[in-house]
């Protein structure tokens, strides 16, 4: 698989550079919004850049096959909540009333939600909610794979043709949202696969598992990565092994932000693992992401940083849904004003 990924504009980074610094303050004094500032530009080829007027956050939904109760147990062995709150979540950010929806509208950005592997069949739900599923659930990673042959392939496609569908409809900034009850089981070991970390290094707490639900989760990892063997080294590979539907999805989604030249905000500890997958299949694609926020979850410190990407905000969120993301939002709006709106030093009386 090959992409035609644009290249970020140098010479308007390096024009934004030379502006911010002719800018009423004295040098480099806005930090981090001059860098971002700069960073626009050269997404947008033009320096000021565009407005980031029309945000849109896509929430992929699936459940996981770690997440299914055992024969002794009636909870999730490596979750806080049960996997039934996956679906039930997909009705709540239809009425409007999920986190990521709330934190949205005070930014004005949308929120769309996609059945890609939940595992039921909504038919409650307006028919293009389902319209790009995959399959019901995934394999339990630990002790089978999470995909059948060719459903990472069509996962992807599904994510690219998304991205395709918010382009075309008018995205100026993308966010990959994730709901799945387990997902951060998965995340966990797709960035283990990716950096060849230890399973006991990158799995946290997710939800709010106590000591030994992470115990579990890690025993988890460690049995999907020796399951995985060297097929971790191909990404379609190791999204089957050991990665699932809506990671496969959002990866899609990533890369054809790239290729369509938008920007992309990503939130959380799923979409910091589906980049680094994404990054394996498209490496020009990481040129058109920022993170968002960092999130509590280890594996996701371990993916930005190999993405070298420094997270914008860093509040302590840790409920994915795209929802850290959001909150970045102003401070990119505000990065790129200064440079649209501030004085000159030069005009100075
Ligand atoms: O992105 C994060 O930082 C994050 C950290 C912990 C949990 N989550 C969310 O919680 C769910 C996964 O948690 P768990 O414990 O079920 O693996 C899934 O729906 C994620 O969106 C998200
Ligand atoms: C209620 C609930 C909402 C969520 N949103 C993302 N992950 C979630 C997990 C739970 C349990």
């Amino acid at each position: 698989m090959t992409f035609d990924i644009p290249a970020p504009d140098e010479r308007a980074r390096g024009e934004a550079r030379e502006r911010l610094d002719g800018l009423v303050k004295p040098l480099g004094a806005l930090g981090r919004l001059e860098e971002l500032a700069a960073w626009l530009c050269a997404a947008h080829g033009t320096v000021p850049p565009r407005p980031l007027d029309d945000v849109r956050v896509v929430v992929f939904a699936g459940d996981h096959g770690v997440s299914a109760a055992s024969p002794v147990s009636a909870v999730s062995p490596v979750s806080a909540y049960p996997r039934e709150v996956t679906a039930a979540m997909v009705r709540v950010f239809l009425s409007g009333a999920s986190g990521v929806n709330v934190l949205a509208r005070q930014v004005g950005a949308r929120v769309r939600v996609l059945d890609v592997a939940v595992d039921g069949d909504l038919t409650d739900v307006p028919p293009e909610v389902t319209a790009h599923k995959v399959r019901r659930g995934s394999g339990a990673i630990d002790v089978a794979d999470a995909l059948e042959p060719g459903e990472a392939e069509r996962g992807f496609a599904a994510g690219r043709a998304v991205a395709d569908e918010e382009i075309d409809g008018g995205a100026d900034l993308l966010i990959p949202g994730d709901m799945g009850i387990g997902n951060t089981t998965v995340a966990s070991a797709l960035v283990a696969a990716c950096l060849g970390l230890p399973a006991e290094d990158v799995v946290g707490a997710g939800t709010g598992v106590d000591e030994r639900g992470r115990a579990r989760k890690v025993a988890v990892v460690e049995a999907a990565l020796a399951r995985a063997g060297s097929r971790a080294r191909e990404p379609f590979a190791l999204l089957t092994a050991l990665g699932s539907a809506c990671a496969a999805a959002t990866a899609g989604f990533l890369v054809q932000a790239a290729v369509r030249g938008v920007p992309v905000l990503l939130d959380g500890v799923f979409s910091g693992a589906a980049a680094l997958v994404a990054r394996e299949i498209a490496p020009e694609a990481a040129r058109w992401w920022l993170a968002g926020h960092r999130s509590t979850e280890p594996s996701q410190a371990f993916a930005l940083k190999a993405l070298g990407l420094e997270p914008i905000l860093d509040l302590g969120l840790r409920l994915g849904e795209g929802s850290g993301a959001v909150q970045a939002v102003p401070v990119l709006r505000a990065a790129r004003a200064t440079l649209a709106e501030m004085g000159r030093l030069a005009d100075l009386a």
